[in-house]
């Protein structure tokens, strides 16, 4: 018997729905539940609220979070192997775990809450964790219809969404992740828990949105810190060429210096350039 419910072992589960895993798909199976438990924790308070689960897998973080209390969880899942060991935690649940066989590139939730408010919580498929995570970043309108997420990523991928200026990892990922929430790495797992075991070690974060960012035009922060970074060893003044408008007037207005490069710059120095840019470009209609 498993340290969280009376379903079976996640390894059993895997040997009777003969669940492989597959790269393809991203698939590293946690199998502690000790673990999962850990992640589903980080997500708290659980009671009461409803849960958005990315990749659900063969269940084990699906089952941390419904035997501590989740009222509700929504759980995407591509790979249709999978779908009926879900459904065995769907019967050990009644009516508390929903499952959507689909990709969550294109899954908007929306529908299913009906307005109801969420959290995201997910060990991500690494090959599409970045480009999911900017989809909800990128939201709109903001506050989004979550209050938080609790993600597991590549380490590596973790420390560029928590990372400031003047840290190696700053880039636009921090700019934009930093800009909307409040973000925390909560803590590393080792390759060794996972099955198969992924090259590098993942890492759990968490994001808070924040009620009021700093105001400016989303898509104008993402060009200003798309094309700061495109050459983050170079100076702003020769950086921001490709925005089209004089770079150092452009600096200049949002109170930055033009011979800075982009990672010494903080996240309000980007938003001030972002909303220069607005002006420089509507004189300019
Ligand atoms: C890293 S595994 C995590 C599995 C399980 N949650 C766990 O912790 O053991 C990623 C999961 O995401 C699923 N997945 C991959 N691409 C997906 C997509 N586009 N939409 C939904 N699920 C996807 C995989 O099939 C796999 O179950």
């Amino acid at each position: 018997m498993s340290a969280i419910d009376d379903l079976p072992p996640l390894r059993e589960v895997i040997r009777q729905h003969a669940l492989s895993a597959r790269k393809s798909l991203g698939q590293n199976f946690l199998l502690d539940l000790n673990l999962t438990a850990r992640i589903a924790r980080a997500a708290a308070p659980l009671d009461d609220s409803t849960i958005v689960e990315i990749g659900p897998g063969p269940g084990g973080l699906t089952r941390a979070l419904l035997a501590l209390g989740a009222r509700r969880v929504i759980a995407i899942e591509h790979d249709e192997r999978a779908i009926p060991a879900l459904q065995d935690i769907s019967a050990r649940y009644p009516g508390r775990l929903e499952i959507v066989h689909g990709d969550a590139m294109t899954f908007d939730p929306g529908p299913l809450l009906a307005g109801e408010r969420a959290k995201i919580v997910a060990n991500l498929p690494y090959n599409i964790a970045t480009q999911l995570l900017i989809n909800w970043l990128t939201t709109e309108p903001w506050p989004p219809w979550y209050d938080m997420m609790v993600l597991m990523f590549q380490r590596e991928v973790g420390e560029r969404i928590v990372a400031h200026e003047d840290e190696e990892a700053y880039g636009r990922l921090g700019v934009l992740a930093n800009w909307r929430c409040e973000t925390k790495i909560l803590f590393d797992i080792a390759p060794s828990a996972f099955v198969p075991p992924p090259k590098v070690t993942s890492s759990v974060v968490r994001l808070k949105p924040r009620a009021e960012p700093l105001r400016c035009d989303r898509r104008l922060l993402e060009q200003v810190a798309a094309s700061a970074f495109g050459q983050r060893r170079k100076m702003l003044r020769q950086s921001l060429k490709s925005l089209g408008v004089d770079p150092a007037r452009l600096a200049q207005a949002a109170g930055v210096d033009a011979t800075r490069r982009a990672e010494t710059i903080p996240i309000s120095g980007f938003v001030a350039m972002a909303r220069e840019l607005a002006d420089i470009r509507k004189q300019a209609e």
